[in-house]
């Protein structure tokens, strides 16, 4: 693994506010990282930080192996940044805009237009090319951000809520669009779609009043969730509740719950076992029918409450 961001016991003090206050991970080749967290949580102020925008109280960021406090213009040369919202200069075309950051980026000739064409491809923009941007659909004005991010076709990537604000389509466009380029370069989105866990991640960093909670994969922070393995069943002309009681005094089960509108029993095993088939087999003893069976994997929006709400609050 190529690691192309390590970040270091990074903080960032306000005055009183400790905005970010020693958050370390690390992202490498071929890894697109969800970071989250709740409003406030200090995610644009570790963006800010990896991007050379904002000087840390403490800590160190590097990228790609440069430093960004002693060598920004590497780290700025390695690294693509696609803002929150839509990118400026609305008057301008695609075309036009794309030309002027390569400008920025120093490519001239025959390279500014290989490198226009292939982030206006990459980014499925090439028939909107010469339309303002400012007429452009929400979905399509992402996608002109997402080519100005890749047009030096940098080995990191950080964005900042890619489809925020987007219908489910385009939702869906730009995250294909993410998950083609990230087999060769470490992407960093930041996020609070919980969707975009499973739809586009491989790994999450979680962070809170400035503090990483969490760093694993989907699945790791599924697990996290009381629901994960819980088991949903309905049984065929048996009363619920009758059927509550049965399963209460199993000896794999840890609690068990009614469901709204008559739909059956919820099982919670004990040290989220996998419980499905020695639980049909004793509801198949008793001769009753399994009208609907099936495991949960997990709840994001569970997990991200209970990991992210503040430890007075008495929450694991
Ligand atoms: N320039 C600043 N001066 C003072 N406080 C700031 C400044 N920038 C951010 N903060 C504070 O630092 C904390 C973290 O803010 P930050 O914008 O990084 O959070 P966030 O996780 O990006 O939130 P959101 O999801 O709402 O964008 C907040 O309490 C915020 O008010």
């Amino acid at each position: 693994m190529t690691l192309r961001v390590e970040i270091e016991d990074l903080a960032k003090h306000f005055g009183e506010i400790r905005a970010v206050d020693g958050v370390t991970f690390s992202v490498s080749k071929g890894e697109v990282l969800g970071f989250l967290g709740p409003n406030g949580a200090g995610k644009s102020t570790t963006m800010k930080m990896i991007t050379g925008f904002l000087a840390p109280t403490r800590g160190t960021v590097r990228v790609c192996g440069y430093d960004v406090s002693t060598d920004p213009i590497s780290v700025k040369a390695n690294l693509g940044y696609l803002p929150e919202g839509a990118p400026a200069y609305a008057d301008m075309t695609p075309d036009s805009f794309l030309k002027f950051i390569a400008d920025i980026r120093g490519l001239s000739g025959a390279d500014k237009k290989r490198a226009v064409a292939s982030a206006a491809e990459r980014s499925r923009i090439l028939n909107v090319m010469y339309q303002p941007i400012e007429t452009l659909s929400k979905g399509y004005k992402r996608r002109v951000g997402l080519a100005q991010a890749i047009l030096h076709n940098p080995p990191v990537l950080i964005m900042d809520e890619p489809t925020d604000g987007l219908d489910p389509n385009q939702k869906h466009e730009v995250r294909t669009l993410i998950n083609e380029m990230a087999e060769d370069k470490a992407i960093i989105i930041s996020t609070h779609i919980l969707e975009e866990v499973n739809a586009l991640c491989t790994r999450n960093v979680v962070i809170a009043s400035g503090k990483v909670v969490f760093d694993g994969t989907p699945a790791e922070l599924e697990q996290k969730s009381r629901y994960h393995n819980a088991v949903v069943l309905s049984v065929n002309e048996i009363d619920n509740t009758k059927l509550l009681q049965y399963v209460a005094e199993l000896d794999f089960v840890a609690e068990t719950e009614l469901l709204m509108a008559g739909n059956g029993i919820r099982v919670f095993p004990k040290d989220s076992a996998h419980i499905t088939i020695a639980l049909s087999e004793k509801i198949r003893e008793q001769g009753w029918e399994i009208a609907s069976l099936y495991a949960e994997s997990g709840r994001l929006d569970e997990v991200f409450r209970s990991i992210t709400l503040p430890r007075t609050a008495g929450v694991k």
